[in-house]
């Protein structure tokens, strides 16, 4: 299986098990990874350096800079665990490697995705090291496949791999012989920086520009090791009532805008954010009357496989599938249905911000909170707790012509099912701005905040999207606020500031965001 997958013969003498490159790792290298939202990443070398520091007790001695397009797989939380992580960019998920950031252990940035590649091969994230080191040590990249030429045909994400094996000292192949060639699906733009840089091209989703496989010089491949891991990604939780009436409000939504004349009945292509409410809405669209859709996005969850199927998606492109087993399974077996309207590119590309704003992209993504004025923070709770990372939310968010996020209107505690409210007074920590947001939608209702000063939009957030039981506090601080901010001649967008984070407050005190008084 290695030789048929591999058909640049000299690669075949470069074959080693995961266990021969361990010794090539030092500490304090720079390492990149395939892989975008837990596929496509390499396992079975991180897994062989894993065991290697477990079995040697060389745990927080053999620590590496990490750098993945997005996310990896599991084994990215078992380097967290085993401390070999000591600086991490540009999005991550799961529990260890949050929990070690979180910890203090691991120095993590946040960057949006379409930049992140592009300041790598500027040399950005070199800053502490030698002035002629290389920018990374090692990339690890998995293929499914090597061309005659040796370059490599990823599988289910392109992520970043294309400015990691440009940048790269020393590249390590894992061709994965356990998983369908992915040859074909892939359309790649290798970096180029400015002042040379063209202009990207593409003017519908389905254009193709790019190769087809990531261009390597094989004097730079040490290693070619062959893994027989398949990508493993945890179920979504099912769509449940609240991501249904959210699904649902923006239906109606949509079809409002279609009406107007504001958009064609196809709609403009989507884009879907991670997770479990972002995978349910899509769902929700499974039911809706829009026919001939397209999707541009950074990531392809199971239900987007139920909108090919229905006959209501005509193509999709993205920077990774993202499939649980079943959905890995049910896109194999229908391989030559779906790979003929898909197509995966880098993420600079499915990122990027003139491309979502040239096709008029709608961009749907999930916050934490959103606050009265349409501030909304993705990525820390309470200002400091960091979950998963902007990822691509404000590349998306920024650009695309109706830019929508949506959530549950108010989530659970220990000791109160409506503890966490999702619309607070003044968001804890902000990644996409006032000025970014069109529409916010929650279970509650929508609120479409386009042309709206920012009291119109408090009044319109509270109004439609807050949790009844949190309505009258919310109209209570705006109140309050207004009131002060008129003596003050502040009105443009009212606050107390030193009761604009007591919702935070009275969580981390008594585990709700039920504030009683503001004294
Ligand atoms: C790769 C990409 O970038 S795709 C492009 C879009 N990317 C982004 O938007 C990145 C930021 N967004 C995200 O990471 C996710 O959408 C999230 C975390 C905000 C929501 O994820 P979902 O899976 O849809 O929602 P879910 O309700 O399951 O919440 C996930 C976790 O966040 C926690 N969480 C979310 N909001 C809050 C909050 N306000 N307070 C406390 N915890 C919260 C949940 O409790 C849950 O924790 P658990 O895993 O311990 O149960």
């Amino acid at each position: 299986m290695l030789k048929q997958r591999v058909r640049y013969a000299p690669y075949l003498q470069r074959v080693k098990t995961a266990a021969d490159v361990v010794p090539m790792f030092r500490t304090g290298q720079s390492l990149g990874w395939s892989g975008f939202t837990g596929v496509g990443a390499p396992k079975v070398v991180p897994q062989a350096l894993a065991d290697h520091v477990q079995r040697e007790n060389l745990q927080g001695k053999l620590r590496f800079d990490l750098f993945v397009g997005a996310s990896a797989g599991p084994e990215e939380s078992r380097w967290a665990e085993l401390d070999m992580i000591a600086r991490r960019s540009p999005h991550q998920v799961g529990k260890p490697i949050a929990n070690a950031i979180n910890d203090g252990r691991i120095q993590f940035f946040d960057k949006h995705l379409s930049m992140f590649p592009q300041d790598l091969t500027y040399g950005f994230y070199s800053r502490h090291k030698p002035r002629d080191a290389p920018i990374l040590d090692f990339a690890i990249i998995e293929a499914t496949a090597i061309k005659e030429d040796g370059s490599i045909v990823p599988g289910a994400s392109v992520g970043a791999s294309p400015e990691f094996v440009a940048v790269a000292e020393k590249v390590i192949i894992e061709v994965n012989t356990a998983t369908h060639s992915f040859e074909g699906i892939h359309d790649i733009d290798m970096p180029i920086n400015p002042p040379h840089r063209p202009p990207y091209p593409y003017t519908t989703v389905d254009q193709r520009c790019g190769v087809n496989a990531i261009p390597v010089d094989p004097a730079k491949v040490v290693a070619i090791v062959e893994s027989d891991q398949r990508d493993k990604v945890p179920p979504n939780h099912p769509a449940d009532t609240t991501s249904r009436a959210i699904a649902s409000h923006l239906v109606e939504f949509l079809e409002h805008e279609v009406t107007w004349g504001r958009m064609p009945k196809s709609l403009h292509p989507l884009q879907s954010g991670i997770g479990n409410i972002a995978n349910a809405v899509i769902e929700g669209l499974t039911s809706s009357s829009f026919k001939n859709l397209t999707v541009w996005t950074e990531v392809l969850q199971d239900s987007f496989l139920d909108l090919f199927q229905n006959g209501s998606l005509d193509y999709a492109t993205a920077t990774s599938i993202r499939l649980t087993e079943p959905g890995f399974k049910r896109f194999f077996d229908h391989w030559d249905e779906f790979a003929s309207k898909l197509c995966l590119r880098s993420q600079v590309v499915s990122n990027s911000p003139e491309l979502i704003r040239r096709l008029g992209v709608i961009a749907m993504n999930t916050p934490v909170e959103v606050d009265i004025y349409a501030h909304a923070n993705s990525t820390n709770v309470s200002g400091s707790r960091m979950l998963n990372g902007l990822g691509g939310s404000a590349d998306f968010l920024r650009n695309a012509k109706l830019s929508i996020m949506h959530a549950p209107c108010s989530r659970p505690t220990k000791t109160d099912p409506t503890g966490i409210s999702t619309i607070v007074p003044m968001a804890s920590h902000v990644d996409q701005t006032e000025h970014d947001l069109d529409v916010v939608v929650t279970d509650q209702g929508l609120a479409d905040l386009r042309g709206l000063s920012p009291t119109e939009r408090a009044r319109e957030i509270i109004q439609h999207c807050a949790h009844p039981e949190y309505q009258p506090i919310l109209n209570d601080y705006l109140e309050r606020s207004e009131f002060y901010a008129r003596k003050n001649k502040c009105m443009h967008e009212p606050h107390m500031l030193k009761h604009a984070h007591q919702f935070h407050i009275n969580l981390a005190e008594k585990g709700t965001m039920k504030v009683k008084s503001w004294d």
